[in-house]
């Protein structure tokens, strides 16, 4: 996804140095490198260009994951990208207030996929529970953005690192991640809103509120259900909705000193995460999961 220049940009006549063409799925990069002009074209399985709203990309890439998870399937989606292209627009953007039940058309992501969930469910008459997470994770170190708020005397009010532990199935979890059950649209959008305001967040000189972390925010949905023989089942989905840290340069980004460290860090998980989908992809035997 390509967004629109900024009004600032607009202002000191940014030149446009990136063109999307929706129908050829081609994003073309214009580079001038000692006085020669060099495009370079990428290919995509699908690209949405700067006027592409909010919904259509909900409804590409969002809406069928949705219905996997509403079928008891664990998904993931990633927003990946160099800092200030807008990746917390397209996860959070305005975020869930909504109006008249209504999300506004500049709500992201995360508020969308959790109306459908309860929509489909509620339609459905479906018997469920829910419940939900929200992790952050900066310089190596993770943090629960639900922890209630502690001592008004600890440096840190509630900002504990927490420890990724192993659970003897070949899964990991995080050891007292505080999960929130919750039982409507309105009270998740509270607790994004409380979360994603504790993220850690620095102006560089690509985004005046650059997040410096990677968050997680996860939607855990058990389902029971009767067979046909009239057996109770329960189907457990996952909807993990990631925003990772900016992929900067750390020297065009001016980041510097606990910046500069910063981005080092963020690059070292990017690098890995990079590893993990390619070797994923090609079905290679090791994964570099660490
Ligand atoms: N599609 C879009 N339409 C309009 N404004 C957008 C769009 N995408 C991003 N923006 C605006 O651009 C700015 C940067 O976006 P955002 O903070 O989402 O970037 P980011 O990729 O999350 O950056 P960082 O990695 O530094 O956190 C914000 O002010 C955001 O509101």
């Amino acid at each position: 996804r390509c967004r629109p220049l900024s009004k600032e940009e607009l202002s000191i006549n940014t030149p446009v140095v990136i063109t999307c063409n929706e129908q050829r799925r081609e994003v073309s990069a214009a580079q001038n490198i000692a006085n020669k002009q060099i495009d370079r074209t990428f290919v995509f399985d699908k690209v949405f260009g700067p006027k592409s709203k909010q919904q259509d990309v909900f409804n590409h890439a969002v809406v069928p994951l949705v219905g996997e998870v509403l079928d008891g399937y664990n998904c993931t989606i990633f927003a990946y990208g160099q800092t200030g292209t807008g990746k917390t627009y397209t996860m959070e953007g305005g975020g869930g207030k909504t109006q008249d039940g209504e999300l506004p058309s500049d709500a992201g992501v995360i508020p969308r996929a959790v109306k459908r969930i309860f929509d489909i469910l509620e339609a459905q008459s479906a018997e469920y529970s829910m419940k939900v997470s929200f992790l952050e994770l900066y310089n190596e170190e993770l943090t629960d953005l639900l922890a209630p708020d502690e001592s008004k005397f600890s440096d840190d009010k509630s900002k504990k690192p927490m420890a990724l532990m192993e659970d003897g199935k070949g899964g990991v979890f995080v050891r007292g991640l505080e999960e929130e059950v919750v039982s409507s649209a309105s009270e998740i959008y509270k607790i994004l809103e409380r979360g994603s305001g504790k993220r850690k967040t620095a102006e560089t000189l690509l985004n005046k509120q650059s997040s410096r972390s990677h968050s997680i925010f996860s939607i855990t949905i058990h389902i029971k259900e009767c067979t046909p023989e009239g057996e109770e089942m329960i189907k457990c989905g996952k909807l993990n909705l990631v925003d990772l840290a900016g992929s900067e340069n750390i020297s065009r980004s001016g980041a510097r000193d606990g910046r500069a460290r910063e981005a080092g860090e963020i690059n070292k998980s990017l690098l890995t995460l990079g590893r993990v989908i390619n070797t994923l992809v090609e079905h290679s035997g090791h994964i570099p999961y660490r």
